[in-house]
């Protein structure tokens, strides 16, 4: 009886509930929304100017969505030769694909047609360049650490995709500079030995260009790579949520714990403004700049070629290896082998997985199989910081190699020079920005050292009673103490002894020798700076506050707060809690 009441009251208060929380009890029932959101409405996010990076390339995926799906409704992936009679006077009567046709009159005779063409094209362009600077700020700062490798690989994916989505819908409109890439890309494939022609006679259906390869990039362009991209994206997305994202070292920070904002309605209120920044940002720069002008450039014939012919940016490095490649040609049982094509076409695919494989071969080295919550400052990684310039500046210079045409063309230099210039600098630009790199990080790491232990130098110069001239050092705080501090020294790895203890050798594997003689380059004396040690820091702390001289020999007038300031001094040089030094807590989200 009892019962039976109690279920009445509850359904005269929910029959004069406000309709939205009906709407919502109703999905509730059938959705589960409550558990979802009680588990994910207050995920905490960290604030950091580098973590929008991720969501720049976000964002113009979603942009580059909503324009394609736009263009799908006007674009006939067709080579059907068809004559031009549309609104471009120029090409008048011309014989043109139907692809070539639609896309001319995308750009002239449909509302808002050559808007949306432009942003998807400049949003193509974003899209590529943020996932490239978002992967880089995930390596520079160690955030591929476990347990992110299999994200990384997601993301590493999502880049090689990226790449040829946009190769793909760059090459539909058919025009002569598309379908000059789509013949340099066929010439690269009929150079693999063996099947490389029967590759090319499958992808185009015959003889290049046939009439076929329009309409199969069509379907890999809006369907199938899109499709594998945003599966992608949903994973990398969900398990930035299980993961929970990293934050940078600072007080109250610890690997156990993120410190930032809750997802709603903080982070969600500034991803939204942020989507509409970069969706308006993209589409201010496609109504001001032109791109892929297909009406000035022509329809796509076989006999025809023009100059300053480029690639989109992001596929300017495979470019670069082939144009700066000798035209090797070799002749190997009555069968020709082009060297000059194949070999580039073998490294092109290794420099990407030279970069995505780091994060297996630095866990392999260190043997660390923590987690790691905490980013590195890459200054305090100086090997991996140096080996990612060198990777960046190998990409930029065969980057270079690709605009060889257009750099000779606008700085009046010779194509030929410029072609010897990458062929040595491929080589010795990436050497010198490594050896380069990991000495600006040393420098970075002794600086923080200094200041740790002796203050900001203010540039207040004080003259003491006996005539003495002295910079006066300001102590940093805990806090900034702390977040010097904070980072981990790895101990590199060693072989051991090469006998056991009953004097009996042991074997040891040239696998083993190569992880030492890598752990010693790494994270050997000379490959980084000690960070002051808790003692030193009491040490340093106390001399200035006696006003002692120090190292340097600089009298410490700062030393008079030093001691009583930074309290016991107590840095986290223990490891990763930054719990020892109090620090500003935002919201704390319980969490790992
Ligand atoms: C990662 C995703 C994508 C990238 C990087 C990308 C890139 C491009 C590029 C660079 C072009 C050449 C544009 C031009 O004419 O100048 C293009 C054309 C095109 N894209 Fe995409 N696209 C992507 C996704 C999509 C999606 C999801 C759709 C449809 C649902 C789509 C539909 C089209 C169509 C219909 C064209 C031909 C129209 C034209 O060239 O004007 N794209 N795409
Ligand atoms: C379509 C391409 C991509 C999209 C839309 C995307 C999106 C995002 C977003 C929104 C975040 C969180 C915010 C941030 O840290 O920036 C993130 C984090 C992450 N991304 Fe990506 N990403 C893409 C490509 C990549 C690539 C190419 C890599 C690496 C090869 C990568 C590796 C990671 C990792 C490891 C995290 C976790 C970082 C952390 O917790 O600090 N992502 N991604």
């Amino acid at each position: 009886m009892s019962m039976g009441k109690k279920d009445d009251d509850a359904a005269v208060v929910k029959r004069n509930a406000p309709a939205g929380e009906k709407v919502a009890d109703w999905a509730d029932g059938r959705l589960g929304i409550y558990t979802l959101a009680r588990a994910n409405v207050r995920k905490i996010f960290p604030d950091h100017w580098s973590f929008l990076l991720g969501e720049i390339a976000l964002y113009s995926f979603v942009v580059i969505i909503l324009t394609g799906v736009y263009l799908t409704l006007f674009f006939h992936p067709s080579m059907n030769e068809v004559e031009y009679h549309g609104s471009y006077v120029p090409l008048q009567g011309v014989r043109m694909s139907e692809a070539f046709k639609s896309t001319l009159d995308i750009s002239f005779d449909v509302r808002g047609g050559l808007l949306v063409r432009q942003i998807h094209h400049w949003g193509a362009l974003i899209f590529v360049a943020a996932i490239f600077v978002h992967m880089m700020r995930v390596f520079f700062t160690g955030a591929f650490r476990k347990p992110r490798e299999v994200n990384w690989v997601f993301g590493f994916l999502l880049l090689v995709l990226a790449m040829f989505t946009g190769l793909t819908g760059y090459s539909l409109p058919d025009d002569l500079l598309s379908g000059t890439g789509v013949r340099f890309m066929q010439g690269a494939i009929i150079s693999t030995p063996v099947i490389g022609t029967y590759l090319s006679m499958f992808l185009f259906g015959g003889e290049f260009p046939g009439h076929d390869f329009v309409a199969r990039f069509y379907s890999i362009h809006v369907l199938l790579l899109p499709g594998i991209m945003l599966a992608l994206v949903v994973a990398h997305l969900v398990l930035i949520f299980y993961h929970k994202h990293t934050q940078f070292a600072g007080p109250g920070r610890r690997n156990t714990n993120v410190v930032g904002q809750p997802f709603v309605p903080v982070y969600v209120a500034k991803a939204g403004g942020m989507f509409f920044l970069v969706f308006g940002v993209i589409a201010v720069v496609a109504g001001l700049f032109a791109i892929n002008p297909v009406w000035a450039i022509g329809p796509y014939r076989a006999d025809l070629v023009s100059t300053g012919a480029q690639p989109d940016w992001y596929m300017g490095f495979p470019e670069g290896l082939i144009r700066i490649m000798p035209g090797w040609e070799v002749n190997v049982w009555g069968h020709t082998l082009v060297l000059g094509v194949f070999i580039p076409l073998v490294i092109f695919p290794l420099i990407l997985v030279a970069l995505a494989a780091y994060p297996f071969i630095e866990s392999w080295v260190t043997g660390d199989k923590r987690e790691h919550h905490i980013n590195d400052r890459p200054r305090n990684a100086p090997t991996r910081t140096a080996i990612g310039a060198a990777w960046v500046a190998c990409y930029f210079v065969l980057l270079a190699g690709g605009g060889n045409d257009v750099l000779a063309l606008n700085f009046n230099l010779s194509i030929n020079a410029i072609t010897w210039f990458v062929r040595v600098g491929l080589f010795v630009v990436p050497a010198v920005t490594f050896v380069v790199t990991r000495r600006i990080c040393l420098g970075l790491q002794r600086k923080d050292r200094e200041k740790v232990l002796h203050g900001r130098e203010t540039g207040t110069i004080k003259r003491l009673p006996h005539g003495e001239f002295v910079e006066v050092h300001e102590p940093l705080s805990q806090a900034q103490a702390h977040t010097l501090t904070a980072h981990e020294q790895y101990e590199p790895y060693e072989v051991g002894p090469a006998t056991d203890k009953h004097g009996v050798r042991r074997k040891v594997s040239p696998m083993e020798k190569l992880r030492a003689r890598i752990a010693a380059g790494m994270f050997g004396e000379r490959a980084q700076i000690a960070k002051p040690s808790a003692a030193e820091y009491e040490e340093a702390a106390g001399a200035h506050a006696l006003g002692h001289g120090h190292a340097n020999g600089q009298h410490g007038q700062h030393g008079q707060h030093g001691q009583g300031e930074r309290g016991s001094g107590e840095l986290s040089a223990a490891g990763d809690d930054g719990s020892s030094v109090p620090g500003p807590r935002d919201r704390e989200g319980s969490r790992r």
